[in-house]
């Protein structure tokens, strides 16, 4: 990799957002490969001035704190940055061992090596603004992504041109070799989780797994490379505030890269698109519900719709703004997703997603609009929607084919309350207009069918004269006790 050249010296020193996103611009469409570690130490360096140390001018009445002005990014700060790195990879690797065109699992284990020695011993990981090799140089730190992207950046500085970084919705690893065909943990995952680096993530391992999305993670190129570590930008000052300005770079560095179309096999860059659109709509720009629609379809199209993410963006979407049959939908599209997968300890992320829904914002959803009382007279609210209840019930039904199979279980007492309280809230006509089929039956269409469909109700309406007033059920009573994870207590429910 040619060091820093006068391509990307000529746009210092950086003084407004336009500057770093016509660097970018320069980057991503040079017939040369853009510059993943340098680009990773711009970013860092703003974000570090704009987030974490932010000499923020105050004016004379100190009350109004204003916001600072673009940082001054001086080329010498980045150079210096930058020629640390390509010294500690390249002093670290004897490459005269290495001869072969494409990287081998040994060199993979070996630059992972040196980027995991190169972090302080003990610090909290899943700390903000951990991500950059700015990080790296300046404080030893790098959290989970940061590591995995540092392993593809300092193969870039060594030449090679095969290790590109592949991601899943929770986790992040490399491909490489010949067609990219190899795989290779270069990085840790979750807490207290034993790190596998230097394996590969074989067909039986990433199978109904969603930490890797059942063989689908997004396999990037140099460009999708660039997209991540924009997306990775992480504006938040402290748990309330944002940093106007860096979230506006983000903003515009995303656009930039959608409309060079490296946002097409990306759905989750797509999604924080979408989320940084409704903070600051930019005009003449899809709305944030077309983003999410992108996202679902780049699922659709590329990862044969394993990606769980782009349902909840749009879920979550709904939800804040009071669309609660959309949201519905969403989440159970996303239930739908999940269902194909089966839970494992390493999926907390997924898990405390679908939690939430479950029994916080579905709840609080059915609690807002058995209130309103205008739509609840009128029939117009969901409580009397059969779309919205047949998706309230595939939502759930989604959940519990998820935990089907799977070693972890993921139902417990809460879950259960939940559901009852939720589907309480529905009026009981509902239930009259959804015709529920189980998994795989066909509509049948011929004659025989018909009959055999007639004489079954004519058996279900018979059952129903001699039970007198009781749901006939249609399941069978399955008895489970398992560990409510929360405090581990041991109890029994049925099913
Ligand atoms: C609907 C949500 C709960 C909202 N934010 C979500 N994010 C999911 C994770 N985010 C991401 N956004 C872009 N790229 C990546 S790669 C990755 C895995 C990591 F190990 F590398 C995570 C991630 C951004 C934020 S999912």
């Amino acid at each position: 990799m040619a060091g820093i050249r006068d391509r990307e010296k000529r746009h210092f020193p950086l003084q407004q957002i336009q500057d770093v996103v016509n660097l970018f611009k320069d980057q991503l469409s040079d017939s040369d490969e853009p510059n993943l570690a340098f680009l990773s130490i711009v970013l860092g360096s703003i974000e570090h001035i704009l987030t974490v140390n932010r000499a923020v001018p105050y004016n004379k009445d100190a009350s109004k704190c204003i916001e600072p002005i673009f940082p001054v990014i001086q080329l010498d700060t980045i150079q210096a940055l930058y020629a640390k790195f390509v010294t500690l990879v390249k002093s670290s690797v004897d490459l005269t061992r290495y001869p072969g065109e494409f990287a081998t699992r040994e060199l993979v284990k070996r630059v992972s090596d040196v980027i995991w020695s190169g972090l302080t011993r003990a610090y909290y990981k899943d700390r903000a603004h951990l991500q950059s090799l700015y990080s790296f140089l300046t404080g030893n730190k790098l959290d989970c992504f940061g590591v995995a992207f540092g392993v593809v950046a300092a193969f870039q500085v060594l030449g090679y041109k095969d290790v590109h970084l592949a991601l899943s919705e929770d986790h992040a690893w490399v491909v490489f070799g010949k067609d990219l065909k190899e795989t290779a943990e270069v990085t840790w995952h979750g807490k207290g989780n034993e790190d596998k680096r230097g394996q590969p993530i074989t067909v039986g391992v990433a199978e109904k797994n969603w930490l890797y999305l059942n063989g689908q993670p997004v396999i990037c190129s140099r460009e999708i490379e660039v997209a991540a570590i924009v997306s990775a930008i992480n504006p938040s000052i402290n748990a309330t505030t944002d940093s106007v300005e860096m979230g506006a770079l983000q903003q515009e560095l995303l656009w930039q890269l959608y409309d060079m179309g490296h946002l097409d096999k990306y759905p989750m860059a797509l999604g924080n698109l979408g989320d940084l659109e409704e903070l600051c709509p930019t005009l003449e720009r899809p709305l944030p519900v077309q983003i999410f629609e992108k996202a679902i379809e780049s699922s659709k199209n590329y990862y044969n719709e394993q990606h769980v993410y782009p349902y909840t963006y749009l879920g979550a979407y709904h939800c804040r703004k009071g669309n609660y049959r959309e949201a519905m939908k969403a989440w159970a599209d996303a239930a739908s997703v999940i269902k194909k997968y089966n839970y494992t300890r390493e999926d907390e992320e997924i898990y405390k997603e679908f939690l939430e829904i479950a029994n916080d914002l579905l709840p609080n959803m059915m609690k807002s609009v058995a209130g309103e009382n205008a739509s609840r007279l009128h029939g117009t609210s969901i409580l009397h929607d059969p779309e919205a209840y047949a998706n309230f019930l595939r939502f759930y039904d989604g959940i519990c084919q998820w935990e089907e199979d799977s070693p972890t279980p993921v139902l417990h007492i809460t879950w259960a309350k939940q559901l009852v309280f939720s589907l309480g809230k529905f009026d009981p006509k509902v239930r009259n207009y959804i015709d529920i089929h189980g998994e795989g039956e066909e509509e049948d269409d011929d004659e025989e069918d018909e009959e055999e469909e007639e004489e079954e109700e004519e058996k279900r309406r018979d059952l129903e004269k001699k039970v007198p007033q009781k749901e006939v059920s249609k399941g069978r009573k399955r008895k489970r006790s398992h560990k409510n994870s929360e405090n581990g207590d041991e109890y029994e429910t049925n099913h």
